[in-house]
């Protein structure tokens, strides 16, 4: 239920900004560190300079084991009560965004890879030109350019374009 869940200012995460007593801020939820300090692998230091901030993307950026996730819940403060002042970054976000591109770049290299090699090189330029939006749509542009270039090619053999 979320009317039992504590939840957490930002005034209380930035008073607990010291070695004797440290929260830290994680995809939205405050933890108590301070025990953890000492036995943390990486250090104090790190933890202690994400003071009264979004630690969210340096946690993110060492790429935490499953085990370091795990230690989480038992620091559990409460959830952030979110403020104009500190936005969260959202990480999630982020990932979400390259896992898209990544998505579209294979399904790019589909298309153009069974496609002769001049209209791959046009399709390849379209694509990351950002011409198109959808790398697929070679499949529109090529009979169009191919419909030009003949009544070009007509035109210049013969004066007349059909
Ligand atoms: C309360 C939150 C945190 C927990 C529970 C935690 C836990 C751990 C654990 C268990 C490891 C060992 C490797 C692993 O299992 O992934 C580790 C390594 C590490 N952590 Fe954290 N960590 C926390 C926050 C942070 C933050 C905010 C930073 C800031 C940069 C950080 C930086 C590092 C670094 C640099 C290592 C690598 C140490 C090495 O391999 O020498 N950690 N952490």
């Amino acid at each position: 239920m979320s009317s039992d869940k504590k939840m957490v200012t930002l005034a209380e995460l930035r008073a607990h900004n010291t070695k004797d007593s440290l929260y830290i801020l994680i995809h939205g939820k405050v933890y108590d560190c301070t025990k953890f300090l000492d036995e943390h692998p990486g250090g104090d230091e790190v933890i202690l300079a994400e003071n009264g901030q979004d630690a969210t993307e340096a946690f993110e950026d060492v790429g935490h084991s499953d085990e370091a996730r795990e230690l989480l819940p038992g620091m559990l403060v409460g959830e952030f009560e979110q403020t104009s002042e500190l936005k969260l970054k959202s990480g999630a976000a982020a990932a979400q965004a390259s896992r898209i591109s990544a998505a579209a770049a294979e399904q790019g290299s589909k298309c153009v890879f069974f496609l002769p090699p001049s209209l791959s090189a046009i399709g390849y330029l379209l694509y990351h030109t950002d011409c198109l939006s959808f790398p697929c749509s070679i499949m529109y542009w090529a009979p169009i350019g191919m419909l030009v270039g003949w009544f070009a090619y007509r035109y210049y053999t013969t004066g007349a374009p059909y």
